[in-house]
């Protein structure tokens, strides 16, 4: 059974690049099916619009419900998973990305401006699982990349979708931590030379050495990933 992806946007050319390099196999491969609709496909008037002014005053505009409904419930099943990306949202991560790899169908819905009516997400919540993610702390113009990435983080856990599933073994995340650095030839560049322990074929000697590069790098570039932190 193919995960299936919708997207409803109102930026569909945000997800060209989905047609490319491993998103784009794993369309062809069968695995996964991914179809992008234009939020203004489902308004009904002549200016095709999408948000208003918010109640309780402020700044910036609020994409309006009823597009929103039409768009979903055009998608919709009892299987769908309804993804709302934004900053207020629970923190994405690769356990989540594993979830999302073995749903059956996920809708994302990109919002712009300052966000979507909130009684879409309460007018869905009774009915199928909701989810408002939040892939990191900074604000983008709206949920198209977000959804960009939490795809590509997602697809490529769907089983056969990586060509050597071992990579995914040792990835970053997945272990305590964050993965060692890495090296490929030439031995020597620019008067900069490879680990030796690398080219000395002792894979004891080089697990262990990996092992203490992950633990030196995740101490620096990300301490509250150390174990018991
Ligand atoms: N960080 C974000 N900013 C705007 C919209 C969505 C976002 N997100 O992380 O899902």
């Amino acid at each position: 059974m193919p995960l299936r992806i919708d997207v409803i946007t109102i930026f569909p050319d945000y997800f060209a690049p989905l047609q490319l390099s491993l998103m784009g196999k794993a369309q062809q491969s069968g695995l996964v099916t991914i179809a992008i609709h234009d939020l203004r496909e489902f308004t009904s008037d002549r200016h095709r619009s999408v948000d208003d002014t918010p109640y309780g005053g402020g700044a910036g505009m609020v994409m309006t419900p009823e597009p929103w409904g039409q768009a979903i419930d055009a998608v919709v099943t009892d299987q769908s998973t309804l993804i709302v990306p934004t900053p207020a949202g629970k923190l994405f991560s690769q356990p989540v990305a594993a979830e999302l790899a073995h749903s059956t169908h996920l809708i994302f819905a990109c919002g712009r401006y300052e966000g979507i009516d909130q009684r879409v997400v309460e007018y869905y919540r009774p009915r199928i699982d909701v989810r408002e993610l939040s892939i990191g702390d900074y604000v983008l113009a709206g949920g198209d990349v977000a959804t960009l990435a939490m795809i590509e983080a997602s697809v490529r856990l769907v089983p056969g979708v990586l060509g050597n599933p071992e990579s995914l073994v040792e990835e970053s995340h997945q272990l305590p931590g964050v993965e060692y650095p890495s090296y490929t030839k030439p031995p020597t560049w620019r008067g900069l030379d490879v680990p030796e322990v690398l080219l000395s074929g002792h894979h004891d000697q080089i697990a262990r050495w990996r092992a203490e590069q992950s633990t030196i790098r995740t101490t620096h570039n990300r301490p509250d990933l150390l174990p018991g932190s």
